[in-house]
């Protein structure tokens, strides 16, 4: 990606030695040292650092949140940045489903934390526009490759650690070790209490919980109909309402509220008082169809399929889920597992195959299933969500994992259109 800047002696700057030319400056940084003498031979016009490019963009202009954990950052974030739009205040937002400034959606998706020159850029767009804050979702693989390398975090957030991208960091103590690492300097931190595999550095730090002392506690909730919850802050005791469902959204929830008033320094009252307008995340939880139900969620990993699963566990679920191709495979067999434990009825099909074997993948998925007589096996996704809908019986809950607001598949290195919920609403015939 190159990037145009008009006014500076090189007349762009990019972050790739492929690019380099006598008018574009190679901006070194962590991720792309290799290739420092490239650039010199492809005639760079110049090279410079992350820190120059943090001076010309402006960077420490805006107060950056960085969000990481293996699930709920999306659904953390969002909440933040719709705290703040509600406040009054101006902001931006980049992760998973792409970068947002002031409510419009400006790029779509491409990684959870771009490259970062990527991410430099939409600071530099969100400075331009005013905001006061940018909220970022920082991955394990962003970590672990310093795509966050030179940026002044205001506040960084963690919302849990559990497992995902063993192909990627190969051991879970690794893969602890890196989120954590995150958390390891003088910045203001806000660290979950109730996650044991959290290890911070406690200057600057405040927590939340549910079921441990916390700076921000919730000493009261209700999951029943609506979500509502008492947070405790010092002397200060506030309700909330909120729209989401789930126990696991109550931890956003007050991740989303503490970091807001830690940020904002408004009152925790008139925190609480904007909770109820964040309507939830597209693809999390959303009910496609009430009668018959059918939720969508984007649970991927072991521990995002026990919660909502767990969420909805009043019901019979008749669940409908596969797992990625090129990515941990060491987690399928426990999202088996978990899976056959909460669901009446397992469909297993396929997510986004990449390069493997649809098949292999689900017989990884398989190994963690005692009772194979609750699962049926549809490699076509589809056809999976359809044998689901035909066997549903009244009262029985579809729920189709995985994907979420996903709106293609992937099978090798092409994207077909897929979305789970255009799939639903077809296959019900509503419009
Ligand atoms: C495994 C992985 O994470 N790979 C990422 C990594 O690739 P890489 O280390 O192979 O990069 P590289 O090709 O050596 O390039 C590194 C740098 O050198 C530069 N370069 C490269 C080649 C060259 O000839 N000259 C040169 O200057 C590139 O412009 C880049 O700046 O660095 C690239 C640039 O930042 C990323 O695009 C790429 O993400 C790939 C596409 C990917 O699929 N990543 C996924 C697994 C990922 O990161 N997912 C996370 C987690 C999702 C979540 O849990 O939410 C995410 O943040 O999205
Ligand atoms: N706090 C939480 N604890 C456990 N599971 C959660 C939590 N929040 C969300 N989930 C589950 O994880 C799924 C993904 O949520 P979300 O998109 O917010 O996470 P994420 O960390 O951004 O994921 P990704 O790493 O893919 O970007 C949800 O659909 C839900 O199933
Ligand atoms: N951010 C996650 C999303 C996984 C979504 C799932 N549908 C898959 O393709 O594995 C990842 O890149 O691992
Ligand atoms: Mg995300």
């Amino acid at each position: 990606m190159k990037i145009e800047l008009p006014e500076e002696e090189f007349r762009y700057i990019t972050e790739n030695s492929l690019e380099c030319d006598k008018e574009t400056a190679f901006v070194l940084s962590a991720q792309n040292e290799k290739y420092l003498q490239d650039a010199k031979e492809r005639g760079a016009h110049s090279i410079i650092s992350i820190k120059d490019v943090a001076k010309l963009f402006g960077v420490d202009n805006i107060k950056i949140v960085g969000i990481t954990g293996t699930n709920g950052k999306t659904t953390t974030a969002s909440a933040i940045y719709s705290f703040l739009l509600d406040l009054g205040y101006k902001a931006a937002m980049q992760g998973t489903r792409g970068f947002f400034m002031n409510d419009e959606l400006i790029e779509g998706k491409s990684l959870t934390t771009p490259s970062v020159l990527n991410t430099y850029k939409h600071i530099y767009q969100a400075v331009a526009a005013g905001c006061d804050f940018f909220v970022m979702e920082v991955s394990s693989h962003a970590i672990a490759q310093k795509r966050v390398e030179g940026l002044n975090f205001e506040l960084k957030i963690l919302t849990n650690i559990t497992q995902d991208h063993l192909d990627y960091h190969k051991t879970i103590g690794e893969y602890i070790a890196v989120k954590n690492s995150f958390f390891q300097d003088d910045c203001k931190k806000l660290i979950n209490k109730d996650e044991t595999k959290a290890s911070f550095n406690v200057k600057n730090t405040f927590t939340y919980g549910i079921e441990n002392s916390a700076t921000y506690r919730l000493i009261a909730y209700s999951l029943n109909n609506a979500t509502s919850g008492i947070i405790q802050n010092i002397k200060d005791v506030v309700p909330f309402t909120a729209s989401l469902h789930g126990f696991f959204n109550l931890y956003n929830l007050m991740a989303a509220i503490a970091a807001t008033h830690i940020l904002t320094g408004k009152k925790l009252e008139e925190v609480c008082e904007v909770v109820d307008n964040f309507a939830g995340v597209s693809g999390r939880m959303e009910q496609v169809s009430e009668v018959p139900n059918v939720i969508v969620d984007f649970a991927h990993t072991p521990d995002g399929i026990q919660q909502v699963l767990n969420a909805l566990k009043e019901k019979e679920l008749l669940v409908v889920f596969g797992a990625g191709g090129d990515r941990d495979r060491s987690k399928r067999p426990l999202m088996g597992k978990v899976a056959a434990s909460l669901a009446k009825k397992l469909y297993i099909t396929s997510d986004n195959p990449r390069n493997e074997d649809p098949q292999a993948i689900v017989d990884d998925i398989l190994e963690g299933i005692e009772d194979r007589s609750i699962a049926s096996v549809e490699l076509n996704r589809k056809k999976a969500i359809k044998m689901a809908l035909d066997e549903q019986q009244e009262d029985e809950v579809v729920v189709i994992l995985g994907k979420g607001d996903e709106s293609f598949q992937i099978i090798y290195d092409e994207k077909f259109p897929f979305d789970d919920r255009e799939v639903v609403r077809e296959l019900l015939k509503i419009s």
